[in-house]
């Protein structure tokens, strides 16, 4: 649906102190999802937070439909339509499933609290749940819930099949796959090689805070070499 790609990153460079965490990332993302690939430690989260505007210090330029994001805060990066699923999930654990809800819903929009609950069942039976009363599971379809309330322009998810038992992780692979081919973008972070490949069309691969590979989701899949060479996987 984007005719012009939505985010596009040029030279970024990140440092934490005297560390120099990502080196020169470009990349573009648009109609097509891409996953970014990494072993522990390479740099995605960082990468994460660099667009999602949490990351201490960067070079470079990071645009959203044409529109330079460095020097703005998380939040007006999320109302410019940045939709974000942390590491980790971070549901408050004090709030009930409909109160985490509640608060980011807007007025218009395809995705409201109704639309959740239909697409999640279960979320509306433990509605009054606290968040520490939820599986793992539960939390990761409350996380991604809430940032699709924003209705975001390019949803950007880090991690999130970890700690998964495998039938959610199918579960979230469908839902990725879903909300991308209704039109919006989709930059998922991910150790799963199986997955990040199920759910989106490109995949790059980050080794040492670099970019080393760029290419379709199917052509990596079907080569085991460049797996076991950057990500120290094999096919099962
Ligand atoms: N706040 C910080 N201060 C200093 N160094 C950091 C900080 N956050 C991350 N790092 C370092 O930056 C590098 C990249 O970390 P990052 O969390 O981005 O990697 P990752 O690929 O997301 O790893 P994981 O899969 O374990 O989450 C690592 O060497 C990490 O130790």
């Amino acid at each position: 649906m984007h005719s012009e790609p939505l985010l596009q990153i040029a030279g970024l460079n990140l440092r934490y102190g005297s560390s120099h965490v990502l080196h020169d990332i470009s990349l573009t993302l648009g109609a097509r999802p891409l996953t970014i690939l990494g072993r522990n430690g390479m740099g995605k989260t960082s990468l994460c937070n660099a667009i999602i505007g949490l990351a201490p210090h960067f070079s470079g330029s990071i645009r959203l439909a044409g529109t330079e994001l460095t020097g703005l805060t998380p939040e007006h990066r999320a109302r410019l339509g940045i939709g974000y699923v942390p590491q980790g999930r971070r549901i408050f654990r004090s709030l009930s499933v409909e109160e985490h809800l509640t608060i980011v819903a807007q007025k218009g929009g395809d995705w409201t609290i109704e639309r959740v609950y239909e697409t999640f069942p279960r979320l509306k039976e433990r509605r009054r749940n606290l968040g520490d009363r939820l599986s793992g599971g539960e939390q990761q379809m409350l996380a991604i819930s809430r940032a699709l309330l924003l209705n975001p322009r390019l949803l950007v998810l880090d991690e999130p099949t970890e700690g998964l038992a495998p039938a959610i992780v199918s579960d979230v692979v469908a839902l990725v796959r879903e909300v991308s081919q209704q039109g919006m973008a989709v930059l998922m972070v991910e150790q799963n090689l199986h997955a990040a490949l199920a759910a989106v069309e490109d995949a790059a691969i980050l080794v040492g805070g670099e970019i080393v590979e760029h290419m379709s989701a199917q052509a990596l899949a079907t080569d085991p070499a460049m797996q076991k060479r950057h990500l120290a996987l094999e096919l099962a």
